[in-house]
């Protein structure tokens, strides 16, 4: 979708900017471009809507080499989100949404509801903040809005520079995660600037890592992070590369442990059965629904309170006033806070373990089915697979180069 062929960028004071750069970035893919301060990547992307020329190279926009379209039109394909936002002060929320399709002549009334759609989809509601002026709005608030105001012409490509650099942690991470549920549904081309190495890899499909006016490496996250393609890379990503893989790591089913299951109206003598013959010392409890319920620990099962005595801290306990029959695993059952859907990264499983002080975490199919728990011991063997993978692939890249250097 947008490819950079050999492009350079040298300022009429001699400083090259951008050198000899290549690079693809595919339709619906996000990449994101790191490196310090200085390294050319606003000068890469301002390059792509032409509010900065080559100086050499070229740069094709679905194969079209845009040095030949006209820059006001090729504008209106690529939306253009930049850290100042640039909303105009004296013009409402839902005008400074409007502002391309005013450019492009839609009428007032298409207009506003284009603007009150997009506030909409980036968590705004326009009849709060429609008529409000920038100044009453939070920073978060206004990113939001310049966000809102990219998409406006529904342009195929967004170019976004430090978009989120100026709000707190906090508010940024919330952003990011918005913006990510917004680009699973809207698969835009983009093009993204960043100098804060989580940033690139919590979005990016790809980061490209520059250094001094070229690209060091330019791979998926985990890569980046797994394999390292220079010592720069290394120094750049950091030394605890490793604990920020796991925020690219996902969860998957050969990652899981199977511990026994039962339901919630299992007598416990069978409870016990099962966690015996395999071994246990606890079991997985579903509901009626198979839907999860909580766990059953070994201590409850060996040593049963006199029946009827309604004990345990299971939700299920039965109250005093019903008839008291052989305990069930209701009985004695405990709640599980700590679960993730599958695909979650280990990341999450494992401040979901610490936050819940939980030994290990059930984790859910799409259709919110059982399918298995993590523990510890197995979220550091999914880590060791992701790097493990990622090596094998660095050897068999190598194989393929030496491949073609022999021939
Ligand atoms: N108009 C200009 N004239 C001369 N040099 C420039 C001009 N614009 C940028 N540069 C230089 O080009 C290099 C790359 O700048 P660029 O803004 O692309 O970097 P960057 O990676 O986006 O940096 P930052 O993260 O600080 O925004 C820098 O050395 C910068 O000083």
């Amino acid at each position: 979708m947008i490819r950079f062929e050999n492009v350079t960028k040298r300022y009429p004071d001699g400083t090259t900017a951008v050198h000899e750069l290549s690079l693809e970035v595919a339709q619906g893919e996000l990449v994101t471009l790191v490196g310090p301060s200085g390294c050319g990547k606003t000068t890469t992307m301002k390059m792509v809507n032409r509010l900065i020329e080559p100086s050499s190279g070229r740069i094709l926009l679905d194969g079209e080499d845009i040095s030949a379209v006209d820059p006001v039109e090729l504008r209106r394909r690529i939306g253009y989100v930049i850290q100042q936002v640039g909303l105009f002060p004296h013009k409402s929320v839902l005008d400074n949404t409007a502002t391309v399709p005013y450019l492009l002549g839609w009428s007032k009334t298409e207009r506003r509801k284009r603007a009150a759609e997009l506030l909409d989809l980036v968590g705004l509601d326009p009849s709060r903040y429609g008529d409000r002026y920038p100044d009453q709005l939070s920073g978060g608030q206004r990113q939001r809005v310049g966000v809102a105001r990219a998409l406006a012409a529904d342009p195929p490509v967004l170019l976004m520079d430090e978009p989120f650099g100026a709000v707190d942690p906090v508010v940024r991470e919330h952003l990011q995660n918005e913006f990510l549920k917004l680009q699973s549904t809207l698969h835009k081309t983009v093009l993204f600037v960043t100098h804060d190495i989580e940033e690139a890899v919590r979005l990016g499909d790809r980061i490209a890592v520059y250094g001094e006016g070229r690209i060091e490496q330019f791979d998926p996250p985990a890569k980046v992070l797994g394999a390292p393609a220079t010592p720069y890379v290394a120094d750049f990503v950091g030394a605890d590369r490793g604990l920020k893989r796991l925020s690219v790591t996902p969860i998957e089913r050969g990652d899981l442990e199977e511990p026994p299951v039962v339901h919630l109206d299992d007598p416990l003598d069978k409870a016990r059965t099962r966690m015996r013959s395999q071994g246990a010392r606890w079991a997985v409890v579903l509901d009626d629904a198979d839907e999860l319920h909580g766990w059953l620990a070994a201590e409850a099962v060996d040593t049963p309170p006199k029946s009827g005595s309604g004990a345990g801290a299971g939700a299920g306990s039965r109250g005093s006033g019903e008839a008291a029959g052989p305990p069930t695993v209701a009985d004695h059952a405990r709640r599980m806070e700590a679960w993730l859907p599958l695909g979650s990264p280990l990341k999450q499983a494992f401040s979901s373990m610490l936050q819940h002080d939980a030994g290990w975490i059930a984790v859910l199919d799409d259709a919110d089915r059982f399918v298995g728990v993590l523990t510890p011991g197995r979220l550091h063997e999914a880590l060791r697979r992701s790097i493990d993978a990622d090596e094998r692939d660095v050897r068999r890249d190598e194989v393929e180069l030496s491949t073609v250097a022999d021939a």
